[in-house]
């Protein structure tokens, strides 16, 4: 995997600017939408448990973030993957401080019994999932490292028969098969809150425009680190950042995207 497999999907999703329908948490939702925009995707924040199943039937990707979680909001996001399931929408579930409390940790147990396609967490999260830690999260933030992560996320693609990307320093892309490990990003991005949890709405977008959901992970991720790495180099501290990542995730060349990706394995 290199520059020039990558960024087709990029061009794809300008083009084609699928729909991605979200369900994602009250800090997540402007950044998020913003994000999507700004690379080209076109997304709807929808969470009523009476219309979500039908807005599947709509034909987009959807994101479902666990980040602040209600019952009725739960039961919107279970209506919601159940209708994807059915129809075969591909899936995006990020999995916010599970293993923080008992509640999560049943709501992350429930969603992903619906066979994500895609789980997307920070390091302490996927562990977690895949069984390797017990609280090691605090609160939304990882205590992990992605590259400690590595293993439990092969482990957990694999059990599940899903894509699995960990994020933080370096970023893991894995099938349970096949692996990228990316150097892109800044740890500016973790003073800006829901980088995250749009990268995860971002992920989702890119699986409109490819056939492999390890790939469009992959390409997503890659994209979303190199703005956030360029952003966060001419930004005067986080609320800079997060400007200057929405327009460089519009404006970005394949020449700058090129020169800038880091792919480690
Ligand atoms: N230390 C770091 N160095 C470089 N990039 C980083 C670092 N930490 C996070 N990133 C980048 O920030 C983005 C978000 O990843 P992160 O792992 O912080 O998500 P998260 O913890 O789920 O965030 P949130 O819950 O706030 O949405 C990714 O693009 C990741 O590569
Ligand atoms: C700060 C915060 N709290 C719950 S969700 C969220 C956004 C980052 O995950
Ligand atoms: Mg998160």
């Amino acid at each position: 995997m290199n520059a020039s497999d990558l960024w087709p999907l990029v061009l794809s999703l300008r083009e084609r600017a699928p729909l991605v329908q979200c369900i994602t948490n009250f800090v997540a939702m402007d950044v998020t939408a913003n994000v999507l925009l700004a690379a080209g995707a076109s997304p709807a924040m929808v969470h009523a448990t009476e219309e979500v199943a039908d807005f599947v039937q709509l034909g987009g990707t959807l994101s479902i973030n666990m980040g602040t979680p209600s019952p009725d909001w739960v039961e919107g996001m279970m209506a919601a993957v159940s209708a994807a399931q059915t129809r075969g929408t591909s899936w995006v579930l990020d999995p916010v401080a599970v293993g923080a409390t008992p509640y999560r940790n049943a709501v992350a147990a429930g969603l992903l019994s619906f066979d994500p396609t895609v789980i997307r967490g920070n390091a302490g999260e996927i562990m977690t999932l895949a069984g390797r830690t017990c609280v090691t999260t605090k609160g939304v933030d990882s205590t992990q490292t992605a590259a400690t992560a590595r293993d439990a996320a092969i482990a957990l693609a694999a059990e599940r028969r899903c894509v699995v990307a960990a994020t933080g320093e370096v970023d893991i892309v894995t099938d349970g098969r096949r692996l990228i490990v990316l150097g892109n990003g800044h740890p500016l991005m973790t003073k800006v809150t829901a980088l995250g949890c749009s990268l995860s709405a971002l992920i989702a977008a890119f699986l409109a425009v490819s056939d492999d959901p390890w790939a469009a992970t992959a390409a997503a991720t890659a994209y979303f680190g190199v703005c956030g790495e360029l952003a966060a180099e001419g930004a005067a501290g986080p609320a800079s950042l997060r400007i200057r990542l929405i327009d460089l995730l519009y404006s970005l060349d394949a020449a700058a995207f090129d020169q800038r990706l880091k792919v480690m394995a």
